[in-house]
């Protein structure tokens, strides 16, 4: 059966961060995606995962989103705030059971050659890649649709399969973000199949507004079941914003044991706030 994790930047967000984690497991879901986890100690973050029988699947090395910055790995001049940020990603993940930790590029402003900023990326990703691989840490590569992220260094599956190719590492894999892919792609279903090899990692937002399946134009029923068929073992991140509070738009999951738990008595709710 397909398994799916809530990034908890996106989903439960009617809940203070610490009980998101509760309340993904109470909807079914066995894992989590946390963009910057850093704040918690790894320990403490570790132990908030037991509890609650969640893994955690996925997390970005840091930078600073809030200053604009998405992505520090094809900037040059920040080469050694690169190799920092990776070391402090893979300490963090190794203590929490080892998630995927998407790497992003960053923005490439009009004073930036990009064809330089993707070289330096490649090399940049291929250092990263050998010290995660000392720690059997997969890195996850996601070009983000324009429409997201206008600058960003890449925007396309082939940009980023092409640098998988070229660096020739197994620990290196492409997010295959089903919003990203409809706004920039679009033929979703063959666009899998033809870079599946290289998909370390799905993520699923529909178009448009980017809610959940169910919603829009993107048919998941038809999605779900070509990667039940190619055999895809694992996880598919849910990163859309919902479109009601986060219980009542996870109908779409009955099929893989996920949706509202059942109000037990002396159990409530938790008060949602869109
Ligand atoms: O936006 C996305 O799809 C990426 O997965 C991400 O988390 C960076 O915003
Ligand atoms: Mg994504």
């Amino acid at each position: 059966m397909l398994k799916f994790d809530p990034n908890l930047r996106w989903l439960f967000t009617e809940l203070p961060m610490q009980e998101r984690y509760a309340a993904a497991a109470s909807a079914g879901f066995g894992g989590v995606e946390v963009a910057f986890p850093y704040a918690q100690p790894a320990a403490e973050m570790a132990r908030v995962l037991d509890d609650n029988g969640l893994e955690l699947v996925q997390i970005l090395s840091p930078f600073d989103w809030d200053a604009g910055e998405r992505g520090i790995g094809a900037l040059p001049g920040r080469r050694e705030a690169f190799r920092a940020s990776i070391r402090i990603a893979l300490d963090y993940s190794a203590r929490v059971g080892k998630p995927m930790i998407h790497v992003m590029p960053g923005n490439i402003g009009p004073d930036l050659d990009p064809v330089r900023c993707m070289e330096l990326f490649r090399e940049n990703i291929a250092w990263a890649a050998d010290a995660a691989a000392e720690d059997g840490i997969t890195l996850i590569l996601e070009p983000c649709c324009a429409a997201r992220f206008p600058d960003f260094l890449y925007h396309r599956l082939d940009e980023g399969v092409e640098v998988i190719r070229a660096l020739n590492r197994d620990n290196v894999k492409l997010c295959f973000d089903t919003f990203h892919v409809q706004m920039e792609e679009g033929a979703i279903a063959q666009r899998l199949h033809q870079v599946y090899p290289y998909v370390g990692h799905i993520q699923v937002g529909n178009v448009p507004g980017r809610h959940e399946p169910g919603t829009g134009e993107i048919h998941f029923p038809y999605l779900f079941s070509e990667l039940e068929k190619l055999g895809w073992d694992r996880w598919i991140g849910c990163e859309y914003t919902p479109s009601g509070p986060t219980f009542d738009t996870l109908g779409w999951g009955k099929p893989y044991g996920i949706g509202a738990p059942r109000p037990r008595s002396g159990f409530e709710l938790p008060h949602h706030s869109q």
